[in-house]
């Protein structure tokens, strides 16, 4: 029944919306240690110098212990801004202890910033990439703004590496794909990391 459902983009959303938002702290914090810990361990993440992560809304995982990992370890994090100038497009602003968050118009929070904390997307060695729901070929379905698909659309020629986060149970059986969707070749979750394509 849930399958037969969960065959069109907009009630996986709605479910797996829900499903996350469900989760109680005990399970987030839990998921948010075991998943900074994975991602610590992977030898791209820790090479990594330039490093985007996001800041958790609507359920998603609690990027803060990793961030603070990140911090530990001298690598640069970045979190993603909704450019105000050019429609659906992401800018990526320097994200350090001392920065002042702002609420954004879908109540996630953005650090303010001057011209000089923004990174060229091709600087970045490493995209943590929200996602609502993803398939076993990587295939990845988010909140349905389109920004992460158009940010990510060359990162091969970039020498970028987008690497998913998500709970296990956003896994379904198959994501409905656009020509527009960019899969991933890497998604973590709080009990494995899963590798996709070539
Ligand atoms: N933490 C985090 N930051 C992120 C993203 C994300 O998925 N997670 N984004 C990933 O792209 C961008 C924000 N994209 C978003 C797209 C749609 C909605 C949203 O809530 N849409 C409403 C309808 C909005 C409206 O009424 O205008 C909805 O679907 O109910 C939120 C964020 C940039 N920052
Ligand atoms: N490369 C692109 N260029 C222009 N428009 C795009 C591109 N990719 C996606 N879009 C537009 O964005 C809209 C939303 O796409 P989609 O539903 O796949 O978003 P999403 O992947 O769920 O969201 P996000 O990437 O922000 O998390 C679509 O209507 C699509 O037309």
């Amino acid at each position: 029944m849930l399958s037969k459902i969960l065959k069109h983009r907009k009630n996986i959303r709605q479910y797996m919306r829900y499903m996350r938002q469900s989760l109680t702290v005990k399970q987030q914090y839990n998921a948010s240690i075991q998943i900074s810990h994975l991602a610590c361990n992977y030898t791209l993440i820790r090479k990594a110098k330039n490093i985007a992560v996001f800041l958790p809304f609507d359920g998603e995982i609690n990027t803060y212990p990793f961030i603070l990992k990140l911090w530990l370890n001298n690598q640069k994090v970045f979190l993603p801004i909704i450019n105000s100038v050019h429609n659906k497009t992401l800018l990526f602003a320097h994200f350090t202890s001392k920065s002042i968050l702002y609420c954004n118009q879908y109540k996630i929070f953005e650090p303010y910033f001057h011209t000089q904390d923004i990174i060229s997307t091709s600087d970045l060695d490493v995209i943590i990439v929200p996602l609502v729901a993803f398939d076993k070929t990587g295939a990845r379905l988010g909140m349905g703004g389109g920004f992460y698909d158009i940010c990510l659309k060359d990162w091969r020629k970039k020498n970028i590496l987008p690497v998913g986060f998500a709970y296990n149970f956003q896994l379904v059986h198959n994501i409905p794909k656009q020509y527009w969707d960019i899969s991933l070749p890497v998604i973590l979750t709080p009990d494995q990391i899963s590798f996709f394509g070539s």
